[in-house]
């Protein structure tokens, strides 16, 4: 089966606050999703649904073939769950906690040690396995609840935010981690860093007001930005008008204008793949005797996908 984790309209009421509404979406295996969102946009609840610790007031979430509602323990055996903040239990060693979380999944003898050797050792806990958890740095506790999930080796992990509160080298690893079980399981991930959607995800949603407003992969949602794949060039000389007369009307190029966040031009995309418009940007620069200071194709950043999708909930798609 490749679709691990389906979603279906699932709802979530709090009160008169309609938390999460109608979120569908599906997670194969080999692929890592990325929750993106404001604060208070919805993600954790989804998340709780989908792993079965939260009913909701509509919708139907499936793991691995399994109804969470109707199959749960099956589901749940399927899944691994990072919860956001510290594990439960602060009074435990993260030795004492993983031997009870093994015992939990019923996890026994030498298949027990075993899964938790693996899972110490992805984590890198050795070193604080005999203090309590709630004298942890936050990091540590934050891996501690990583290593919880992944413990029995589940096919599906759902994990809030697995990065929060580590330092960039831990951050790394864990990624690392993620990227090293990606191809063998379904993953959905929450973050507030864009740059780890890059990093580890091969598709995001973008979520916000409780509402799915955007799913695709990285380069996807780049290319709803207008200036994605735009020719940027840097000028030596101030006066950008005679550049801008010899890339006038350049065959496949869109309009060229002055970036209204710097300096040098900007051609719009046209019709020609970026390649052959910065060939003729060159070749019509040379023409007029113009050697820029700089140029290059515009990408943009998965920050401004991010806030126009989700300042203005018009743009979903
Ligand atoms: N148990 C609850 N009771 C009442 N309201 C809740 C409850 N849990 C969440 N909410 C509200 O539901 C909305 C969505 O919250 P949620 O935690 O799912 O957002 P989030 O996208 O995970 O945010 P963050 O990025 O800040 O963690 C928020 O307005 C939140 O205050």
């Amino acid at each position: 089966m490749s679709e691990m984790i389906a979603l279906s309209g699932l709802t979530r009421w709090f009160g008169p606050l309609c938390a999460v509404d109608g979120i569908s979406l599906s997670v194969n295996k080999g692929e890592v999703l990325g929750f993106l969102g404001p604060n208070g946009a919805g993600k954790t609840t989804t998340m709780r649904m989908a792993a079965g610790y939260l009913e909701p007031s509509a919708g139907r979430a499936v793991i691995a073939g399994h109804d969470v509602a109707t199959q749960p323990l099956a589901a749940k055996a399927a899944l691994g769950y990072l919860p956001e903040g510290a594990p439960a239990y602060g009074d435990m060693t993260p030795e004492g906690f993983l031997k009870f979380v093994a015992g939990v999944r019923g996890l026994k003898g030498e298949a027990a040690n075993t899964a938790i050797a693996r899972a110490i050792a992805r984590t890198d806990l050795a070193e604080v396995l005999g203090r309590p958890i709630d004298t942890l740095s936050k990091g540590f506790r934050r891996r501690v609840g990583l290593a919880q999930a992944i413990l029995h080796d589940p096919p599906v992990l759902i994990l809030d935010e697995p990065t929060d509160g580590l330092d960039p080298n831990q951050k790394h690893e864990v990624r690392r981690l993620i990227a090293d079980m990606a191809a063998e399981k379904a993953i959905i991930v929450s973050t507030h860093i864009l740059e780890e959607v890059e990093a580890v995800c091969s598709r995001a949603v973008i979520i916000a007001r409780g509402r799915l407003l955007a799913d695709g992969t990285a380069e996807e949602l780049l290319a709803r930005l207008p200036h994605h794949n735009a020719i940027r060039l840097g000028l030596a000389s101030e006066d950008s008008e005679p550049a801008r007369a010899a890339l006038a009307d350049l065959p496949g190029g869109g309009a060229v204008e002055v970036p209204a966040e710097g300096d040098g031009l900007r051609v719009l995309p046209g019709t020609a793949p970026p390649g052959d418009v910065m060939a003729a940007v060159m070749a019509a620069l040379g023409t007029a005797g113009i050697r820029p200071r700089e140029v290059y194709v515009e990408r943009g950043r998965l920050d401004d996908v991010f806030r126009r999708i989700t300042a203005d909930p018009a743009d979903a798609a």
